[in-house]
């Protein structure tokens, strides 16, 4: 699904698809805004949703908010990625910005839960990087979800009803961070980053880089 792009370094890589699940109030939305602003070249894949905007919330910035029919017809007409039902509400990713932010050599954030995680990795294994978020405690994620004050007592009972069964998938992901104290928690995850936009596998470039470089050795 991906093509190259060239690294900080100038070497040509494939771009990578980076993914943050957690139960719901556990960080992800809170560190998916700190790595957009202090790493270049990650673009957000913004969701659509039939869920009911939050106050504050912003069409085509933090969702697409669509009804029920528009949904299912993206799903019919293949324009999504990976979908999913997540608290009584459809979830899913518009395919076409991620293939042309991949081709245009970024890489993708997506702040998704653990189906459609399973799905984007079921598609392109190699390019997906899975992190899971948890929270340090249950109280504290409570706490979390109150402190957002942007959901009905009703919605976090809810939430907080599904957290263990969505936590019971961590071992899915390739990495685990604790979000204990957010700016730990956001440096874990950015090494991870870093770390991931290294790999060997993914430098594409680095064949013909070490052969230009035996060469000059060689003159
Ligand atoms: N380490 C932390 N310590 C205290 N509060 C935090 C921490 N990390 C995030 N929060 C706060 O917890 C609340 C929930 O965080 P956030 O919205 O990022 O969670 P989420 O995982 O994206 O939830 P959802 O899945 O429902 O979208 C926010 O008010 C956020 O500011
Ligand atoms: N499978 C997908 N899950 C998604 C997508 N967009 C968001 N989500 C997950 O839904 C829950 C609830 O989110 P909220 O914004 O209503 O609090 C959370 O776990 C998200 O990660 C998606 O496109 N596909």
């Amino acid at each position: 699904m991906t093509t190259g792009g060239h690294g900080f370094d100038g070497v040509e890589r494939r771009g990578l698809m980076f993914v943050l699940s957690s139960p719901s109030g556990a960080g992800k939305t809170t560190l998916s805004r700190m790595l957009l602003e202090r790493e270049p070249g990650l673009k957000m894949s913004v969701s659509a949703t039939t869920r009911q905007m939050r106050p504050g919330e912003v069409d085509g910035r933090d969702y697409f908010f669509v009804g029920k029919p528009r949904f299912e017809t993206m799903v019919e007409q293949g324009e999504l990625l990976e979908w999913a039902t997540v608290f009584d509400n459809l979830y899913g990713t518009p395919r076409a910005p991620v293939e042309s932010a991949l081709s245009a050599g970024q890489d993708v954030l997506f702040d998704i839960d653990w189906q459609g995680t399973q799905q984007l990795h079921q598609k392109a294994s190699v390019d997906v990087v899975r992190v899971f978020i948890l929270p340090p405690s249950a109280a504290d994620l409570e706490k979390r979800l109150h402190s957002r004050a942007q959901d009905s007592d009703e919605v976090i009972r809810k939430r907080m009803s599904r957290a263990s069964h969505e936590m019971s998938h961590w071992a899915e992901y390739d990495y685990i961070v604790i979000n204990h104290n957010v700016d730990e928690a956001f440096a874990e995850v950015q090494s991870i980053l870093k770390a991931e936009r290294l790999k060997r596998e993914r430098r594409i470039g680095l064949v013909g880089f070490v052969r230009n470089l035996q060469s000059q050795l060689q003159t």
